[in-house]
């Protein structure tokens, strides 16, 4: 079996961060070990309190687990400081293994999960060891400096995000408003679109993290990028179309979806160029 790593906050409410990363990896059959940057007091109506650990607890729990494992991929997701980055490149670039940035920097409920003085450091740091960076269309809008309104801007900021260093990007499309929710993937040879239909529901408490912790999880196992990117969308797309009921806000995705449906679900693939 596969171990693969999260360095991400915890989300006390189970449905984003560290939660849905071990719980994504453990449906998709890798073993997954954690480094808490940060607990946040949250739930589906969002989050109330947060509180980082020291970056130098950070570099431990990551180092604790690269000196027993054979760690063969690595996920980023909450990372809140730039002091909390520096420790978590720090020990990264020790150590050889695929890397996925989910670059998250605001909660649903608009709460700051990155400070604004982390952003620089998100992208010196930690890009340039990224296998695949998964931003959604803010947080492009973000790390690139240009504002998102058309497919053209799409293509400008990810050129931006893959210049940083990123090996490629997905810059994800939950956020617009087509009839399907499309995913734009970028490398420095190629682009290709990956849709499945848009679900209208409030159950999208943690898409984020769990499309990327599949991503890892794939990549991994061994898939390519590519097929990674394709079999996450699936997991992501039949957690968010078949959603467990709970909760009064922004509702946990189904993480169990993916295996009960033996992971039928019809991607459509736009190969671009
Ligand atoms: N309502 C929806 N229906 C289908 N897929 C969705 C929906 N919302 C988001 N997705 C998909 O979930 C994944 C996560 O995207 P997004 O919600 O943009 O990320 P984030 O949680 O980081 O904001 C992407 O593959 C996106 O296309
Ligand atoms: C600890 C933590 N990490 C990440 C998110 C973002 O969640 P989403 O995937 O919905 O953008 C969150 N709400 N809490």
């Amino acid at each position: 079996m596969e171990t693969v790593l999260t360095i991400a906050g915890s989300d006390s409410g189970g449905g984003a961060g560290i939660q849905a990363d071990l719980k994504t990896f453990q449906e998709l059959g890798v073993f997954g070990t954690s480094a808490i940057t940060a607990l946040t007091a949250q739930n589906t109506r969002g989050v109330h309190g947060v509180l980082p650990a020291a970056p130098e607890f950070v570099t431990q729990q990551i180092d604790c687990v690269m000196a027993d494992f054979p760690v063969k991929a690595v996920k980023t997701g909450m990372l809140f400081s730039a002091e909390i980055i520096q420790a978590v490149a720090d020990s990264l670039k020790k150590h050889a293994s695929f890397l996925v940035v989910d670059p998250v920097m605001i909660a649903k409920d608009r709460t700051s999960l990155l400070q604004q003085s982390a952003v620089s450091a998100l992208i010196t740091e930690l890009l340039p060891l990224a296998t695949l960076v998964t931003p959604n269309i803010p947080e492009a809008e973000t790390l690139s400096g240009l504002v998102i309104e058309t497919q053209d801007d799409i293509s400008a900021a990810a050129k931006r995000i893959l210049a940083a260093g990123a090996e490629a990007v997905v810059i994800k499309g939950g956020h617009l408003s087509d009839k399907q929710a499309t995913d734009y993937i970028f490398t420095a040879d190629t682009v290709f679109t990956v849709s499945t239909p848009r679900i209208e529901t409030r159950h999208t408490h943690g898409t984020g993290c769990t499309f990327s912790a599949a991503c890892t999880a794939f990549l991994a196992q061994g898939y390519h990028l590519r097929d990674a990117i394709i079999e996450a969308k699936k997991f992501i797309h039949l957690a968010i179309s078949q959603p467990i009921n709970l909760g009064s806000g922004h509702g946990p995705t189904n993480h169990f979806a993916y295996h009960i449906n033996k992971g039928n679900c019809e991607v459509a693939i736009n190969d671009i160029r």
